[in-house]
């Protein structure tokens, strides 16, 4: 991992489909959109979607002395991305690899990138607890790891997940930052009302029931798609959503 990163976040989550990625692209806007330089390592190789959120799909990657050059979203290179989703041709191909070969490229990408001063890189993980899981957590030992966000749904076997992934964070010594609750409530767009469409409160309670921080609740926003290259606090600043995700990001900057 290159000494120019100051804070490496995991974000995780026990399924797909959950809003990891979502919560990844963000919580790096949203940490951009505080001054700070943030990099997106997806190491999701079944399916980068980080590339499709951000819209840059269809960017390379470029190589230089100092190793792959990440994409950036502007030119102030405040946000850099690096996924497997551009070295693909197309976002609906899929990676079929045996187990060595992912290894492989995964130490790759968690040692070949040129990050330039970054202050927060986000590590994209695949869903579930797998062998990629497994290679990210022994290849960033000696790099500043803060720890790991859990990503889940109020779905009771979503929230199930969660606890394998709490359990896997603690066997392998990754610090817990806390609990995310996505898709939490459907925001209706003409009255802003917020109805619960499954229980609430699952991932506050397991973050009671575990000891570990909950950071918060993501509503449902029909918007978010549309809208995820940019930092829903920014476009948006007065939704549930956007003051959701800003009061989120505080927690990630000042944990405690
Ligand atoms: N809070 C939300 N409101 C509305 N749509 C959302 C929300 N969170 C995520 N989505 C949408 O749900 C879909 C899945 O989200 P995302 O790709 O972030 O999930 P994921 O957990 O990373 O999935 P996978 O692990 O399978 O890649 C996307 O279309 C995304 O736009
Ligand atoms: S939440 Fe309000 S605006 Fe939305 S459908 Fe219900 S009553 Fe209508």
């Amino acid at each position: 991992m290159s000494s120019n990163v100051k804070h490496i976040i995991l974000v995780m989550s026990g399924k797909g489909g959950v809003g990891k990625s979502t919560v990844s692209t963000q919580l790096a806007l949203g940490l951009v959109a505080k001054g700070y330089r943030c990099g997106i390592l997806d190491v999701d190789l079944c399916g980068p979607s980080v590339p499709f959120l951000l819209k840059l799909e269809n960017q390379e990657v470029h190589q230089c002395e100092a190793g792959w050059v990440p994409v950036y979203t502007d030119e102030s290179k405040s946000l850099g991305v690096l996924s497997i989703g551009f070295l693909t041709k197309s976002r609906n191909d899929s990676v079929v690899w045996r187990g060595p070969k992912k290894t492989a490229f995964i130490k790759q990408l968690l040692s070949d990138v040129f990050w330039e001063d970054v202050d927060y890189l986000i590590i994209d993980t695949p869903p579930g607890t797998s062998d990629e899981h497994i290679t990210v957590m022994e290849n960033i030992k000696e790099a500043p790891c803060d720890g790991a966000i859990l990503v889940t749904t109020p779905q009771q076997i979503a929230l199930d997940d969660v606890r394998k992934e709490l359990s896997f964070c603690r066997k392998t010594g990754i610090p817990i930052l806390g609990i995310i609750e996505n898709m939490s409530g459907y925001v209706c767009p003409n009255c802003s009302e917020c109805t619960n469409l499954f229980s609430s409160n699952g991932g506050k309670s397991l973050a009671e029931h575990f000891q570990v921080p909950f950071l918060g609740t993501v509503p449902i926003d029909p918007r978010v798609s549309s809208e995820t290259s940019k930092y829903v606090g920014l476009t948006n600043p007065e939704s549930p959503m956007a003051i959701s995700f800003n009061s989120i990001v505080d927690r990630v900057i000042n944990p405690n």
